[in-house]
């Protein structure tokens, strides 16, 4: 890391009886922690987006069906908060993985251990995706530094992907940060309308790291990447169907088209918990679609004429044909298909 690089990001923690979340919505001029006790009040949190991000959206739910069990751990109070936290955001897989998981462990302890068990497995989940991090960063650094020889590597990324939005180290701006240590890196980081993840959270990230970086408008992807700027693209993951087929960020699939007519690396980085087995390909992968309101104004102030209607689409999907890898803690897809996807979640899938 560069020597006046800050300590790593922790976007949430857990006490024992309550989950502490930094409120993404404030960053990056204010950092304001939230304790929360109870099952609705992380729903909230993830629907608002003050947690965000496949993995930690995952983390924070699996210890919010905790939380609803350490003041009335029967069954009845089991099951609603499941349910609610589930369907908190539809996109990201890990949300429902995490919360299942917690779930049936707290079903097999029984009404007397059903707590203690809950705590647990959010424990574990947590624990899951930070070695998830720490081992698909490497190993994206790692094809990143053979595919791109020459240095500085000039990277381009989208929305948030860092500490902010999974366990660990983050998993496509962990893989940045892990890259800095094969040679110089340059970051171009997509603003990401309409909620600003780049520009606000990634850059903050970015600066903490202490790698050198560039904030820019999503429509300008395109254009730098084919004026040659750009070596690689990579990007997270919020739900990779067993064919490879990736949801991400809107905005995701033009870097991939882009990328492509270029003739540069398009990579995905993401833990084997995005990958959802049962999903045959991208046609059926559930695209959250948001309030209008997050168009049309930017902090508060209307940007356009009253009444004005719009889309937002909070999420879009980029073909495995488009993905030069998928880089995951089991190893790397490339090509990214239905067998080498397979082959990642090995046996037991
Ligand atoms: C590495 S987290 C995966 C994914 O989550 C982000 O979406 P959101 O900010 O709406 O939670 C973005 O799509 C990231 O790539």
């Amino acid at each position: 890391m560069p020597p006046h690089a800050e300590a790593p990001v922790r976007a949430l923690s857990w006490d024992g009886e309550q989950l502490l979340l930094l409120d993404q919505t404030m960053l990056p001029h204010e950092e304001r922690w939230l304790a929360l006790r109870d099952a609705e009040a992380v729903a909230v949190a993830i629907e608002r987006l003050a947690v965000r991000g496949a993995p930690n959206i995952g983390i924070a739910g699996a210890y919010g069906l905790a939380l609803a069990l350490t003041g009335r751990p029967d069954l009845g109070t089991l099951e609603s908060a499941w349910e609610r936290l589930r369907h908190a955001r539809p996109t990201a897989v890990n949300l429902a993985w995490a919360v299942d998981r917690v779930r049936d462990a707290a079903l097999a302890a029984g009404p007397a251990r059903m707590a203690a068990a809950a705590r647990a497995e959010a424990q574990a989940v947590h624990a899951l995706e930070d070695a998830a991090s720490a081992a698909l960063c490497t190993a994206g650094a790692t094809l990143l530094a053979e595919l791109l020889p020459r240095t500085p590597r000039r990277i381009l990324t989208h929305c948030n992907t860092g500490a902010l939005a999974t366990g660990g180290a983050g998993s496509a701006l962990g893989v940045i940060a892990a890259l800095a240590g094969h040679g110089p890196v340059e970051v171009l980081a997509c603003e990401t309308r309409p909620l600003l993840q780049g520009a606000r959270l990634t850059a903050w990230e970015l600066g903490r790291l202490g790698l050198p970086h560039a904030v820019l408008a999503d429509g300008a992807a395109a254009g730098l990447i084919a004026r040659g700027e750009v070596d690689a693209v990579i990007v997270g993951c919020d739900r990779v169907a067993a064919n490879g087929d990736t949801a991400n960020k809107v905005g995701t699939y033009a870097h991939a088209l882009a990328a492509a007519a270029a003739g540069i690396p398009f990579l995905v980085a993401g833990p084997t918990t995005t990958i959802d087995a049962a999903l045959p390909d991208g046609a059926g992968i559930v695209i959250e679609e948001r309030a209008a309101e997050e168009v049309t104004h930017l902090g508060g102030v209307a940007i356009t004429p009253p009444g004005t209607p719009a889309r937002n689409p909070a999420f879009d999907v980029t073909p495995a044909a488009l993905v030069t890898a998928l880089v995951t803690e089991a190893g790397v897809a490339s090509p990214v298909d239905r067998a080498t996807v397979a082959a990642l979640l090995g046996p037991s899938a």
